[in-house]
């Protein structure tokens, strides 16, 4: 059994709760024991991952969150920095699956974030017990 944290930015309240549904029940199932902390948008995620794991409490972190394209640049930079601040910290050797979805619109978004449909927050969950797998495996 591991202690996983989901980090959610609470942009979209009802994409989110289906993502992190995804994401509980695929840790859930594995048997592994599960927090939930909430952050307001998928920028703030990779610090807040980065801070928690100051704590040593948590063995592996799922980051949940929507982000949808608006009119300006402004999607670029939330969609691209919080999946370089994720992929920095799995660099590190963090064990780290991305939910974060990355949508033209909210239709697309619904299927991807919909358990009974593509399930990405399920899909992340698992890829965080793959790389939490690896460093076990591979650890000194
Ligand atoms: N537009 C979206 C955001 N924007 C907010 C930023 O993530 C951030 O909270 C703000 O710039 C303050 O630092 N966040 C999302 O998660 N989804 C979006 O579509
Ligand atoms: C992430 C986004 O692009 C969006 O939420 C912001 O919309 P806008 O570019 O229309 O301000």
């Amino acid at each position: 059994m591991a202690r996983f944290l989901i980090v959610e930015a609470r942009f979209y309240d009802h994409l989110n709760d289906m993502l992190v549904e995804g994401a509980r029940a695929a840790l859930a199932n594995a048997g592994h024991e599960v927090d939930v902390l909430t952050v307001p948008g998928a920028l703030e995620v990779p610090g807040a991952i980065a801070l928690a794991s100051e704590s040593d409490l948590y063995d592996g972190y799922v980051a949940i969150g929507v982000v949808i394209r608006g009119e300006t640049y402004h999607f670029e930079i939330v969609a691209g920095e919080s999946a370089r601040g994720i992929m920095a910290l799995t660099m590190d050797g963090m064990a780290i699956g991305n939910g974060i979805l990355t949508v033209e619109n909210e239709e697309q978004a619904l299927v991807r974030a919909d358990p009974s449909q593509k399930d990405k927050g399920g899909e992340a969950a698992k890829a965080a017990m793959a790389l939490l797998d690896l460093q076990t495996r591979f650890a000194a």
